[in-house]
């Protein structure tokens, strides 16, 4: 090695001692998350294991203020740009990766979807609890692990979330019926045999049984906290009931699959095939609404198409055992499918298990889905049909979205299986996809437009290991479908794989003795990983027989949601006479129209995963990606335990440090020159900017001369440079985020300097009229005797005389002027009209500017019923006026049953004036009635009423 080598080498042990170092620190103070330029790295710390890692059970966890950063980044920018953004979380098993995908999506709800207390989120959150159950389990290194990775689209427009889609990738089948030894089988069956009480367990034939005496857990760990358990399931079945979906149906399923495992075939004698004992298998058939022997026959029997010819056959115990574990596997996947439709979907227990046929394993959440539930339901066909082609065009309307993916992460388990092996293909895309993204990218345009970088970032390719697993012919994949169509066996196909690939540094023989023919070995990006694969091809062919799909007919089948599971595989078997006819189906619902290609599936299993993966990637790439690198601290799941050697090794396979060079003094970012100046022109002085596309690039060099005149203070490593390339600015991390620094603070002065002159100007224009307001109050307060324009009107400073000089000038009584109301701002002439129409208006009417229009005087009648009754008036007394004699001076109390005569309205509001020998007295009118007879009032000409009219 060159001394220019080996000085890497030291630096790059160097800057891993002090990586660790400080997520050690970081980890002691509980303080796990840091960036990495735009990239997030999250430690997992294990404070919260027993967390079921739903989005109600994170709700008490608080949020690292990275996390909230990115997702309110994401909005921000989506809102900006309108371009889709993907919150990608990678990281191995057990790194946290749903913990944090919880805590962005409710944080995500909390920016831009109304916060948890929506219908929307409610929904949302469970589903999540129904599918967490369902699809985690315990594993070697993660007692929660999630067995279905998630694709999270959180559809945004205008900046608000308004539909939530969760794409699931259920992988892990052979779980349902062989946990590995340490790991367990699907929470839920643990949770449903502490949970179900005891009538709920005696309908389901589950009387007397627990882990230990059932043979799909009694292989893997049998512990259970059963009241944890009981407390999860209870809140799984209040979920199912949130959904919509019917408890009873799910549990009769998940009850069937328990029960599947413990019959037992064995060879009886002859050709005869018998189970040990029936009771559990009349109990799976009795769940399952079919007739025993019906099950019996679809278990053991098998139809070939002979050239045309369809002959029976009766398989050994051996198959028999085989054909029982597809059906558990089937009913179990098919459940999870259906459930993830249907629950997301939104429908009610009211909607027909036909409309949820859909092939799609995709979830949907829709707020106009939640409002239209009714009138799907209550509403005719036509309007649930146009509903559906509403709810259809918003499903596929994909622009716009948050995405937060929580895929696989890489596993290691011993030994390793055909689902493992797609689990890590999974984890080298993702992967693949971050390299392509921060280093390729970077390096490529570089090269290409011609920039010279000093450093230079060395980044590990994981192509090669993605070639061999999946690449068209000669991928791992693609020989085990060849293997598959051409009924090998494990042992041949590893010898072909091993001459194949016999030159690759990726793929290894099995070190450990014994060897094992069907054992082969590959050097993943973040580790080695055995796999054997004694099970390869039957998972991987992943069928079930039409003899056993053919009993869940609606004829031989009562049980309704038995048949919806494989309503679309009954379809294509009944379209033609002869059922059964030797087909298989896959035992997972596939997301093709076609279900056969001749007698065999379509596709295999990993074919379909395959495809699926490749889909995602589709969308992905059309996304803005936000990266979340996870990483656990140790592999016991303690709280606060820092295993170096466990951090070494992720840190090394998310190439962390070599990302920590680029963003320190390489060019990570890039940009367009006009995007450049569009976003930074803000920086320079205008006039200097030339602001035309040939110009673009001095526009550039001038906006960072002037951002660089006051450089900030930097640690030894970071650099602040950039370099012109032929098209783009290229940027180092350092000197972004001083533009992004320097672009905030701009802004922020300026929106400070708008505000303040606004406020300024609006005030200047108000001066007068505040000042007005001013001057009214010291008048009112008595402070101010004479001001200019009173001086030139008789009476003015001196209300009391000025309304009785109205009152003579109109011989009637005023109103006194109603007093502005305190605290009340005197209204702003210009804010409303312009204030010459407003003189010009007064002018007309012959009103003062400066005081409110006089009430109109009152009117000389009053109104009962339709009719206008003029004074004077005959009235009753009803009661005594003042009621207090007392207060009364003699000869002024009206009494109770008097007739008063009533001359007119009086000034007083609601009150008439009663002459009384001689004295006016305002009575209040609800103390007197008329007289029914009453015609001493003359009547008036018709005319509307006014403020001034009294009704009665
Ligand atoms: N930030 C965190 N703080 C506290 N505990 C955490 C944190 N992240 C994860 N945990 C805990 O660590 C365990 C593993 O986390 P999680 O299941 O999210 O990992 P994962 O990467 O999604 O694993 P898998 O790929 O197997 O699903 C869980 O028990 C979880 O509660």
């Amino acid at each position: 090695m060159n001394k220019a080598g080996q000085m890497k080498v030291i630096v790059f042990r160097l800057a891993t001692a002090i990586a660790i170092a400080s997520s050690r620190t970081r980890l002691i103070n509980i303080r796990c998350s840091t960036n990495v330029g735009p990239i997030l790295l999250s430690a997992n710390p294990y404070h919260d294991v027993g967390n079921p890692l739903t989005l109600s059970s994170t709700r008490s966890v608080p949020l690292a203020p990275q996390l909230r950063k990115i997702v309110q980044e994401a909005v921000r920018q989506q809102a900006e740009t309108g371009y889709p953004q993907a919150i990608i979380l990678s990281g191995t098993s057990g790194s946290g990766k749903t913990h944090c995908s919880m805590l962005l999506l409710r944080q995500l709800f909390a920016v831009a979807g109304g916060g948890p207390e929506t219908d929307a989120f409610k929904h949302l959150a469970a589903s999540f609890t129904v599918l967490r159950s369902l699809g985690s389990a315990k594993t070697s290194t993660n007692s929660e692990s999630s067995r279905i990775g998630q694709f999270i689209e959180v559809q945004v427009t205008d900046g608000a979330l308004y539909r939530t889609k969760i794409h699931c990738y259920f992988l892990d089948q052979t779980r349902v019926i062989r946990p590995l030894p340490n790991e367990k089988n699907y929470h839920i069956f643990y949770q449903m045999l502490a949970g179900l009480n005891a009538e709920e367990c005696a309908r389901l034939n589950l009387e007397g049984y627990s882990p230990a005496n059932l043979r799909y857990l009694q292989n893997g760990d049998i512990r259970q906290d059963e009241h944890e358990d009981a407390a999860r399931f209870q809140a799984w079945k209040a979920c199912l009931g949130i959904l919509g979906i019917p408890f009873l149906d799910v549990v009769r399923v998940l009850a069937a699959v328990l029960l599947l495992g413990n019959v037992q075939f064995v060879d009886g004698q002859g050709l005869e095939v018998e189970v040990t004992d029936d009771t559990e298998l009349n109990a799976v058939a009795n769940l399952l609404g079919v007739p025993p022997a019906q099950l019996f026959r679809g278990l053991t029997i098998r139809t070939h198409n002979a050239r045309g010819q369809l002959i029976k056959s009766k398989c050994d115990a051996n198959m028999s055992n085989m054909t029982r574990d597809s059906l558990a596997k089937a009913l179990y996947c098919r459940t999870v499918a259906t459930i993830v439709r249907r629950a997301n979907s939104l429908k009610r227990l009211g909607s027909t298990l036909g409309t949820l046929s859909s092939d799609s394993n995709e979830s949907v959440h829709n707020q106009a889905e939640v409002a239209s539930q009714h009138a799907s339901t209550i509403g005719g066909n036509a309007g649930s049909k146009s509903m559906a082609a509403l709810n259809n065009a918003v499903r596929h309307a994909t622009d716009g979205f948050i995405g937060i993916l929580d895929m696989f992460g890489f596993e290691e388990p011993r030994p390793a299986q055909l689902e493992h092996l797609c689990i890590n293909l999974c984890a080298e895309t993702m992967q693949h996809f971050y390299n392509t993204h921060i280093f390729k990218s970077s390096v490529e345009s570089c090269r290409e437009e011609g920039i010279i970088c000093d450093t230079e970032v060395d980044y590990v390719d994981n192509v090669p290991c993605i070639d061999l697993i999946s690449s068209l012919r000669t991928g791992l994949l693609s020989m085990l479908d060849a293997e598959c169509s051409v009924r090998g066996t494990a042992e041949t196909y590893v010898s072909k794989i091993k001459v194949q690939h016999r030159n690759s540094a990726r793929l290894e023989q099995r070190t450990l003795e014994p060897y094992d023919p069907r054992i082969f070995a590959i050097r993943h990006f973040a580790g080695r990983v055995e796999y054997d694969t004694t099970d390869f091809l039957d998972t991987n062919r992943d069928v079930v027989p039409d003899d056993l799909v053919s009993v869940f007919y609606k004829h031989t089948c009562n049980f309704g949601f038995a048949t919806h599971l494989f309503g679309t595989e009954l379809k294509a078997l009944y379209a033609q006479e002869n059922v059964p006819r030797g087909l298989s189906f896959r035992i997972a619902p596939t997301s093709h129209t076609d279900l056969l290609n001749g007698d065999e599936p379509v596709s295999t299993l990993t074919q379909d995963f395959h495809t699926r993966l490749d889909n995602l990637l589709r969308t992905l790439v059309h996304a803005r990606p936000h990266f979340v690198r996870c990483i656990r601290s140790n592999t016991a799941e303690k709280a606060g335990v820092f295993d170096r050697g466990t951090v070494v090794r992720q840190i090394r396979a998310l190439q962390v440090l070599e990302t920590v060079n680029l963003m320190a003094s390489g060019f990570p970012h890039r940009l367009r020159f006009k995007q450049f100046t569009a976003r930074y022109r803000m920086l320079a002085p205008f006039r200097l900017l030339r602001r035309c596309e040939e110009k673009a690039l001095e526009d550039c060099k001038l906006i960072l001369d002037f951002a660089l005149e006051n450089p900030p203070e930097l640690d030894g490593s970071v650099t602040l440079s950039w370099a012109p390339g032929k098209r783009h600015i290229f940027l180092s991390e350092g000197i972004r985020q001083h533009l992004e620094n320097l672009r905030t603070e701009v802004r922020m002065k300026s929106a400070t300097l708008i505000q303040a002159t606004w406020r300024g100007w609006n005030l200047r224009k108000r001066l007068g009229t505040i000042r007005r307001s001013h001057d009214i109050k010291m008048v009112g307060a008595g402070m101010l005797t004479l001001n200019k324009s009173s001086a030139t009107r008789p009476n003015a400073g001196n209300p009391t005389s000025n309304t009785n000089a109205n009152a003579t000038n109109t011989g009637t009584a005023t109103r006194p002027r109603p007093q502005p109301i305190a605290g009340t701002p005197p209204p702003d002439p210009n804010e409303k009209c312009d204030s010459k129409i407003i003189a010009q208006t007064c002018t007309l009417f012959g009103l003062d500017l400066e005081r409110p229009p006089p009430v109109p005087p009152s009117r000389s009648y009053t109104v009962t019923g339709n009719s206008k009754l003029g004074y004077p008036q005959t009235r009753l007394m009803k009661m005594n006026f003042p009621e207090d004699s007392a207060a009364a001076t003699v000869g002024e109390q009206l009494r109770k049953g008097e007739a008063v005569t009533v001359t007119g309205a009086s000034h007083r509001r609601g009150h008439l004036i009663v002459e009384h020998n001689g004295i006016s007295l305002h009575v209040p009118f609800q103390y007197m009635e008329l007289v029914k007879s009453s015609t001493s009032g003359s009547p008036s000409p018709p005319a509307s009423t006014n403020a001034g009219a009294v009704n009665i």
